[in-house]
């Protein structure tokens, strides 16, 4: 029998959300638990039939795609189905970024066991995968909503996992549509272990739209002063 589809319209009351994220969490948990496993095989294929259980009930009524960008209740955009930041997405750390008053951004990260790349470091693209983030959102920190065109890493030292490390990014420069951000992942006494600089482009069609996925204040201006009605959707 087909799975019933419910639209996140539908479902996503911010009790329920706050339940799946503690669910996320704890499949981040089980992901680490499976990373570093050493129990014996009988009970390695006793814990798969669990799971292979547990898999089917949440599967039993799903939704049409993962939760999108929306507005929470204190009126903030958020992304909580984000593979970066999401705390309803498991695969995300998830990162918690914030804002520096020099108007960059910044997070506290630690990686997984799970992201092992080389021997005893962190895989060079999940490093990526979170550079690209931290710049993409420096530049939303800068006003722009945009999209990465072009991503450069210099990879100077391996990235340990299961340690503190610092992560910070800043726009540089800004032309047009384009905005070139700078940022590294680095040990908390400031070695920089991998940097990145990025273009990333206002896509023509988000031009007017602000990184809250609502229409600017210029582009009401221009279009005559109308507000657009509750901000056009934001990407999905
Ligand atoms: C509804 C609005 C809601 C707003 C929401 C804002 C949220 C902010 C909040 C929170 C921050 C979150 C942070 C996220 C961070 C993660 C970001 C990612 O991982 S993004 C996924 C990976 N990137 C892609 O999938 C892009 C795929 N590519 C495209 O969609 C297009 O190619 C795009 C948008 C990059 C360019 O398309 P065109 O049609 O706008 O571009 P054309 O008009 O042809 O070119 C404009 C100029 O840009 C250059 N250009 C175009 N693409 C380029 C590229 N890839 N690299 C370098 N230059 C490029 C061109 O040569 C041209 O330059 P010349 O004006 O001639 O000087």
């Amino acid at each position: 029998m087909m799975p019933e589809l419910v639209t996140p319209q539908e479902s996503d009351g911010e009790v329920r959300l706050a339940a799946l994220a503690v669910l996320a969490q704890q499949a981040r948990d089980l992901v680490d638990a499976v990373t570093l496993t050493d129990v014996p095989e009988d009970e390695l294929t006793a814990v798969t039939a669990e799971l292979v259980a547990l898999t089917e009930r949440l599967g039993a009524v799903r939704r049409e795609g993962p939760l999108r960008h929306e507005f929470g209740p204190d009126g903030r955009f958020r992304h909580l189905g984000n593979a970066v930041v999401g705390d309803c997405n498991p695969h995300a750390l998830p990162l918690v970024v914030g804002r520096t008053a020099e108007g960059g951004v910044r997070a506290d990260l630690a990686f997984r066991p799970s992201h092992v790349g080389p021997p005893g470091s962190v895989h060079g693209g999940v490093s990526a995968m979170i550079l690209d983030h931290l710049l993409g959102e420096a530049v939303a920190a800068a006003g722009k909503a945009a999209m990465t065109g072009t991503l450069s890493l210099k990879y100077r030292r391996p990235v340990p996992y299961g340690v503190p490390l610092l992560g910070a990014a800043a726009v540089s420069r800004s032309e047009g549509r384009k905005t070139w951000a700078e940022g590294a992942i680095s040990l908390p006494d400031g070695t920089a272990l991998v940097e990145a600089t990025g273009l990333f482009i206002t896509p023509a069609q988000w031009v007017g739209i602000g990184t809250d996925g609502r229409e600017t204040a210029e582009a009401r201006a221009a279009d005559g002063g109308d507000p657009v009605e509750g901000g056009r959707s934001g990407p999905r």
